[in-house]
């Protein structure tokens, strides 16, 4: 059995199933991360496998153990919220300290415990501090050196970052991956941000609509997404999509990866296997709709007969909106997809 294991888990607002038989196995030191659109049931998940939420149907273990329906209090999980959830009035010290208080843990141990989890946060210089004496970054840290001094099986953590800025963002997220990698604590995370889950996760667990639609290491799903959704949901910009039929007006080669899809079905291409060409140039006609030149790179928005396209190049551009131009497609890296949004191979 794995280290945790969902077995057709699901939860039930009301008369609204939010999350429809979920089955995970997460393996122990694992970074797992969920994402997916808003509403799709990340945090409830992540709050039913803390406790906070009942499971209504299936079942949870962790370590050989069910733990389903127990409470959160003896699940020796940890969780850490967007919204440091702090004791205002505490220094940082008895934040930190507080559930080992709880616990009885002699007062040695629990200091022990605390400096050596201030000292890997760098946070020893402010335990005498209070949380508002403290940046938008330091309190995370505490909370997640909250989180630490209780040695829990597993961490939980609800989007932890998006409070903070881009900068400190960047910088938080490279200290929790390095904790990771320190406590080797089998963790997992849910966020909105493409750059977190890709970066973190050892392996992404992509919801929606309260289903799992698919489970692996951030490239894999990259490169090889099972169908539509998780081909335009993973990558920013989002996989171009076109239309087989469209794709095989658009010329001999173009046809050709177009002809290995059902005639219904649709082909995708992410913007960097789309080149932006002289007009002219054999490819695919188009109008340039709009350029963001972001300094490394340049992403370029193309009509093709009303399908918006977007290359993404390294190179600056010359060209201007609505100059006219020619895609040509990277044909070793289309996505083959059918009606109804399935992977097709195009091998
Ligand atoms: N306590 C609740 N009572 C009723 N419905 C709820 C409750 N909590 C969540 N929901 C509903 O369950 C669904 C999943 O919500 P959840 O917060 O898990 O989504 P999410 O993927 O974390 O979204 P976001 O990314 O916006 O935080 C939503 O439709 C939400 O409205």
């Amino acid at each position: 059995m794995s280290f945790l294991q969902l077995r057709g888990v699901e939860k039930i607002f009301g008369d609204h199933k939010v999350i429809k038989g979920v089955n995970l196995d997460i393996e122990k030191n694992e970074f797992i991360v969920f994402v997916g659109p808003s509403g799709c049931g990340k945090s409830t998940l992540l709050r039913m496998i803390a406790g906070l939420e009942s499971i209504d149907g299936g079942s949870l273990h962790v370590d050989g153990r069910d733990i389903t329906h127990l409470p959160s209090s003896q699940r020796e999980l940890a969780m850490v919220f967007q919204s440091y959830a702090l004791y205002p009035h505490m220094t940082v010290y008895d934040n930190m300290s507080f559930a080992l208080k709880l616990a009885k843990v002699p007062a040695d141990e629990i200091r022990r415990k605390v400096e050596d989890a201030a000292d890997k946060l760098n946070l020893t210089p402010y335990l005498k501090r209070t949380p508002k004496e403290l940046s938008g970054g330091q309190r995370q840290r505490v909370a997640i050196g909250r989180a630490i001094v209780r040695a829990p099986k597993i961490f939980l953590f609800d989007e932890p970052l998006s409070n903070l800025d881009a900068a400190l963002r960047g910088q938080t997220r490279v200290e929790i991956s390095k904790l990771h990698r320190a406590l080797g604590v089998t963790t997992i995370y849910v966020t909105h941000d493409q750059v977190e889950a890709m970066t973190l996760a050892d392996r992404v667990v992509v919801l929606r609509d309260g289903m799992v639609e698919q489970v692996g290491a951030p490239l894999e799903l990259y490169d090889k997404p099972a169908n539509q959704f998780v081909a335009q949901f993973i990558g920013m910009p989002s996989m171009n999509i076109v239309k087989a039929a469209q794709l095989s007006q658009f010329g001999a080669l173009a046809g050709q990866a177009a002809n290995r899809v059902p005639a219904d079905g649709l082909i995708g291409v992410r913007p960097e296997g789309v080149r932006v060409l002289p007009v002219g140039s054999a490819g695919v006609p188009g109008k340039v709709e709009l350029i963001e030149a972001l300094g490394a790179d340049t992403l370029i928005h193309v009509d093709v007969m009303g399908t918006p396209m977007i290359s993404r190049q390294a190179e600056r551009t010359h060209l201007h909106i609505g100059d006219p131009v020619s895609l040509e497609f990277d044909l070793n890296t289309l996505h083959g997809f059918d009606k109804a949004g399935r992977m097709v191979s195009l091998a």
